[in-house]
């Protein structure tokens, strides 16, 4: 598939994620900075993830330390930090709208990875043949409707002396723009919807998934956990943990940096596409050719990491216990195309990792043994964990 039918297919060409060109450059700059004012990286988004941890905690205790599958809660914490961004307001996890949002884009993500979709990459007019697609299509299009809803609510009550979220931040600049009478801006309804879609669904499936990962990697690497849990428990104790803890928390950090690299969640990234002829190691790569920048490659990378395929916090640890950084941590890729959502997921795992470890011992279920526990991953366009069951027990 190339970049025109891509857009043409998912997007028509409107947001940030399958964009490109001026409209791309400015639909990414705004979100960048709206983020950035909605707390992305500082104390206001640090207390929206705290709010949401008790929500997660009070989720998780309802189990009473029996095996269940922690996928749907994780995400939808996730989900609702991004949703409190983008919309001004959180969801509670029964609700069915917001289960059915969430879960539409998750499966979107595995039928992206499908093996069909594959086929149809290769052989377009199939795609109305396939099911996959046809779902895919269908999800796509519930999804635009249900986004729309929303967006129509927030403008029925909008008010722009009054800014809530993301939603209002776009409509009060277009209004801004609109005075000083710039006509065809990038600030249409499309690139509002496209954008809004882009960054729930980017947001919350990462997020929700890589925190699945490191819950999973505790419960299989027991003596990690209990490091952990050693460090915490030393320099925060029973308090919340918040942000500033990290840089005295060297160990808690390199078993997330680790399950970052490990759980490696999104293996191509995401495709580009080259803006000129480029020369790289010998190959000649002609102008606008498709290029999966594969992270695989670099997170595996046997010259960069001592254990590549093998659960090993000390990657991240120098000889004193200190906190070292790698240049080939590139779990969100590089470059002008970074993820942009990086510093709020990386708030979010720390916060909501640290917080869960307070609280529970995550262990296999009953009557299955550590080394049971699956790691093989569900391929898709992310890799998750396989469905499976993990007990979350209450610390005394
Ligand atoms: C653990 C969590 C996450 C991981 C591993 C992750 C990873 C990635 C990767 C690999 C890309 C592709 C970069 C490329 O094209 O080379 C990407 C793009 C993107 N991510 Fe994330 N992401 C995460 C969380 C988030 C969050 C929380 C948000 C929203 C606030 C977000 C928003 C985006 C957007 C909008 C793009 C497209 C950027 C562009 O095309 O300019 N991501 N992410």
């Amino acid at each position: 598939e190339n970049d025109e039918q891509r857009s043409q297919n998912h997007t028509g060409g409107p947001g940030i994620l399958f964009s490109n060109g001026d409209s791309w450059k400015e639909m990414r700059r705004f979100a960048l900075s709206t983020l950035k004012d909605f707390g992305m990286g500082k104390r206001i988004s640090e207390g929206k993830i705290i709010d949401e941890c008790h929500y997660l905690i009070q989720e998780f205790k309802q189990h009473q330390g029996k095996a269940f599958n922690n996928r749907q809660t994780l995400v939808y914490a996730a989900s609702n930090i991004i949703s409190a961004i983008m919309f001004g307001k959180r969801f509670e996890y029964k609700d069915p709208v917001f289960q059915a949002m969430v879960e539409r884009d998750n499966e979107s993500i595995r039928l992206t990875g499908s093996a069909s979709l594959l086929i149809y990459n290769i052989v377009p007019w199939l795609g109305p043949f396939l099911k996959d697609w046809r779902d895919l299509m269908k999800n796509i299009e519930d999804n635009k409707a249900e986004m729309k809803r929303i967006i129509g609510n927030l403008k029925e009550t909008f008010n722009p002396e009054m800014c809530r979220c993301f939603v209002d931040a776009f409509l009060i600049h277009r209004q801004k723009l609109e005075k000083s009478e710039i006509k065809d801006s990038h600030y249409h309804d499309d690139n509002l919807l496209y954008s809004v879609i882009n960054l729930f669904a980017a947001g919350t499936d990462t997020t929700g998934n890589t925190l699945q990962w490191c819950l999973l990697y505790m419960a299989k690497y027991p003596h990690i956990q209990d490091q952990v849990l050693e460090e915490l428990n030393r320099v925060v104790g029973s308090r919340q943990v918040c942000v500033e803890d990290r840089k005295n928390l060297p160990y808690t950090d390199a078993v997330i940096h680790e399950s970052q690299r490990l759980c490696n969640l999104v293996p191509m990234a995401i495709p580009h596409r080259t803006s000129r002829d480029v020369s790289l190691h010998g190959y000649f790569i002609k102008e606008g050719t498709t290029v999966f920048p594969l992270l695989t490659s670099v997170l595996y990378d046997e010259s960069e990491w001592e254990n590549p395929f093998t659960f090993t916090p000390s990657h991240f640890l120098d000889q004193e216990g200190k906190f070292v950084r790698r240049d080939a941590f590139m779990p969100f890729s590089a470059g002008r195309r970074v993820c942009l959502g990086e510093g709020l997921a990386r708030m979010e795992i720390f916060l909501f990792f640290t917080s869960l470890l307070q609280h529970f011992r995550f262990t296999p279920p009953p009557g299955v043994s550590e080394d049971e526990l699956d790691l093989t991953p569900v391929v898709g366009f992310t890799l998750s964990p396989s469905p499976q069951k993990l007990c979350a027990v209450r610390r005394q």
